[in-house]
């Protein structure tokens, strides 16, 4: 592995409390950060915060690793930028959203500068196979929308490219609709090498107390 971890800042794993902290999302994020995990859990109930807290322990115990959040469209990829940045304690002067319009040779700036890339698949997929991104350097990669991780899907090409060239890296999925079928489900998990699955849904007792709330305000 070319990148080595932070001796200090990797002896521990941090949970901000900037927001009142939720047991669901406190287990789920502990479960997640060692394994490639994909995380199931009805829309609105933080995924996203889950997210940017596993995004800023990386961020912290690899100092010059790259983490990549994947969205599959520009306007998804917009909002969570905003959304990461209100959450997860990331100084937004290491992040950038890397649209495909940006040419290549700003892209290969952000690469070797930035530490937190918002994308779309497509254009990872563009930035790896070109070096522009050095797949070396990647310790984690979020997947939003991850039912989207299926067959030719970019999601999927992404996750097979870094597999064959530097499988130390960690993937964390989310969805709010793994799958309606099983089938569907483990097209996602062999698709993006995941081992570890949180899922809830609107009957989860760690999230009665909370779904109840959503529909009384
Ligand atoms: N622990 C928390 N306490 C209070 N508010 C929270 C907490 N976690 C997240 N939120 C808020 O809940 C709202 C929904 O969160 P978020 O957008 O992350 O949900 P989501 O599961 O990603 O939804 P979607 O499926 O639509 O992407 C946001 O406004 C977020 O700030």
């Amino acid at each position: 592995m070319k990148l080595q971890a932070d001796a200090e800042a990797a002896q521990e794993w941090i949970y901000p409390l900037n927001h009142p902290k939720r047991d669901y999302q406190y287990n789920i994020v502990r479960n997640s950060l060692f394994e490639n995990s994909l995380v199931a859990l009805p829309t609105g109930l933080g995924k996203t915060f889950i997210a940017g807290v596993i995004m800023l322990n990386y961020y912290r115990w690899f100092p010059e690793g790259k983490v990549v959040f994947v969205a599959p469209t520009k306007p998804l990829v917009a909002q969570q930028i905003e959304a990461c940045h209100h959450t997860c304690g990331i100084p937004r002067s290491d992040t950038v959203e890397l649209t495909g319009h940006i040419p290549s040779s700003k892209r290969e700036v952000h690469w070797r500068n930035k530490r937190v890339f918002f994308m779309t698949p497509q254009t990872l997929i563009n930035d790896l196979r070109t070096g522009t991104c050095d797949v070396m350097d990647l310790v984690l990669l979020v997947v939003d929308e991850a039912h989207r991780a299926t067959g030719g899907y970019a999601y999927s090409e992404v996750v097979r490219f870094l597999m064959a060239k530097n499988p130390h890296f960690r993937v964390l999925a989310l969805s709010a609709t793994p799958g309606g079928k099983p089938e569907a489900v483990q097209t996602v998990v062999d698709s993006l090498h995941i081992s570890h699955i949180e899922i809830r849904n609107e009957d989860s007792l760690d999230l009665r107390q909370y779904i109840h709330k959503k529909k009384s305000s």
